[in-house]
């Protein structure tokens, strides 16, 4: 059972090609069986399981964990409607000896592992067997769902019929989409991933700790990188996002905007055509509390050419030309709102939209939500797993761009500088506990860098 950090992430046919290279598929299915009953066995210490199977090759892997784990001697009860129709699951269904009891009528168990559907869904469930599947996972203490929980729609992550709240997804040989999007992501709870053996590889993963640079005896503040921040109409959102990108790491920040007041470590200075002109500057962070008024758009302009490295955020994606030729690397931090603004109606899955939306724009995408989705214009992609949901608050998307500015300056490429954006503000919502403010996110930057 392993954490699902840094895993590929892989579709539903990716997966089938995965498992097709591997050989055997009835070995495979036999490995999946037992990496679910060790797993399960271990979660449910003597308590007594009920392990409901569907009619493909998820229900096989419940039928071969059911055999393995009355062998190993756990109370295991089976419950299921259809017959097996795969030549796998039918001779799974065979070896299991024990009864198999009807889903309607099944009396409820303290550990509930939901075998009935994974990467085969093809459509809603039917009304009887979803009313039996929230039932008995109502009743039940402990509820684990094997590869998926049923219902799910595997690549994109919508929910055809909204499965119950599940504690342990148990995935096997890689999270799939519907691990990491939202909002079936949120049905699967903790999603660990069970190795069967299946090597597996990819182009988007699931977001994994960053490698960042720390100062030795000959950084100063120059080398740990200057962001300049430009300012505008809200004060507060610029500072918010200074603030961010001095406690991820900046050595030098110059905020370029009105106000004044601490931190005084923070170089203010009013903005001018010139401010830019800077050699030393490592980033230009351009758009929160930009605003919409006169001279804007100049502002924008002025650091698209000034060739600096960029993140645009906020205010500044509603002015912004995607289609325009830059010649500098950049990173966008789009909310779902601003990215459909950007891009119009989103195609396929948020993973999909955001890497077609990444070549276009030619940068990388920071597409936020509570499943982030960070995309490179070469097809790279991360995923972020298990942001706090207090994060749905006013100022913390200026610190993200803050702390991307950071990254930037620091010398990290602009993809990876993003995806270390994205975990320091994650870890920091997460040491923050509950129903922080943006202020504080920005201070417990400097916690988890
Ligand atoms: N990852 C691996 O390496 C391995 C995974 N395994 C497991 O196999 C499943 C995928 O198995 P598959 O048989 O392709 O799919 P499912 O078990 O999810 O279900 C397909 C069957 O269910 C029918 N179906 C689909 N949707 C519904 C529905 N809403 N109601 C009723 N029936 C439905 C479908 O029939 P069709 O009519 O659509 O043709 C199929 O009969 C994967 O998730 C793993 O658990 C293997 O063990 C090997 C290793
Ligand atoms: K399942």
């Amino acid at each position: 059972m392993t954490p699902i950090d840094g895993y590929p992430i892989l579709t539903t046919a990716a997966m089938r090609a995965a498992e097709e290279a591997c050989g055997d598929p009835a070995m495979l299915m036999e490995r999946a069986g037992a990496a679910v009953a060790a797993a399960v066995g271990r979660l449910a210490g003597g308590s007594a399981i009920l392990i409901l199977c569907g009619p493909g090759n998820n229900g096989g892997d419940g039928y071969v964990a059911a055999r393995l784990m009355t062998a190993a001697g756990h109370a295991v009860r089976v419950a299921a409607d259809d017959e097996p129709r795969s030549a796998l699951a039918i001779d799974a269904r065979r070896r299991w000896t024990g009864p198999v009891e009807p889903l309607g009528t099944a009396l409820p168990a303290p550990i509930l592992v939901d075998a009935l559907f994974g990467t085969g869904l093809t459509r809603p469930l039917e009304n009887r067997t979803a009313a039996a599947l929230h039932r008995l996972a109502d009743a039940a203490s402990l509820r684990i769902a094997i590869d998926l929980p049923s219902g799910v729609a595997t690549d994109d992550g919508t929910v055809p019929t909204m499965p119950p709240r599940f504690d342990v997804t148990l995935a096997l040989a890689a999270p799939k989409p519907a691990h990491l999007l939202q909002p079936a992501a949120r049905q699967a709870g903790r999603v660990r991933v069970l190795d069967i053996g299946v090597p597996v590889t990819g182009d988007a993963h699931v977001l994994a700790r960053p490698v960042l640079p720390d100062p030795g005896p000959e950084s100063h503040k120059y080398s740990r990188g200057m962001v300049a921040v430009v300012g505008g109409d809200m004060a507060g959102a610029a500072e918010l996002a200074s603030l961010a990108a001095m406690r991820a790491g900046a050595g030098y920040v110059l905020y370029l905007g009105e106000g004044q007041g601490p931190p005084h470590g923070l170089v203010r200075r009013r903005w001018s055509p010139d401010a830019l002109d800077d050699p030393r500057i490592g980033a230009v962070v351009i758009g929160p509390g930009l605003g919409r008024g006169d001279g804007t758009g100049a502002r924008l302009a002025t650091a698209i050419g000034s060739g600096h490295e960029l993140v645009i955020d906020g205010d500044a994606l509603r002015l912004l030309d995607v289609d325009a030729p830059r010649t500098a690397t950049t990173i966008l931090t789009p909310h779902a709102g601003e990215f459909a603004h950007l891009f119009g109606k989103a195609w396929g899955s948020k993973i999909d939209a955001t890497r077609m939306a990444a070549r276009r724009a030619d940068a990388v995408i920071v597409h936020k939500g509570a499943d982030t989705v960070i995309a490179a214009p070469d097809g790279r992609v991360a995923v972020s797993a298990g942001s706090s949901d207090w994060l749905s608050a006013a100022g913390t998307g200026d610190v993200l761009a803050g702390a991307a500015g950071a990254m930037l300056a620091a010398g990290l490429p602009p993809f990876e500088a993003a995806g270390a954006a994205v975990w320091l503000h994650r870890a920091a919502a997460a040491v923050c506990g509950r129903s922080f403010i943006a202020d504080d996110l920005a201070a417990a930057l400097s916690r988890v860098r």
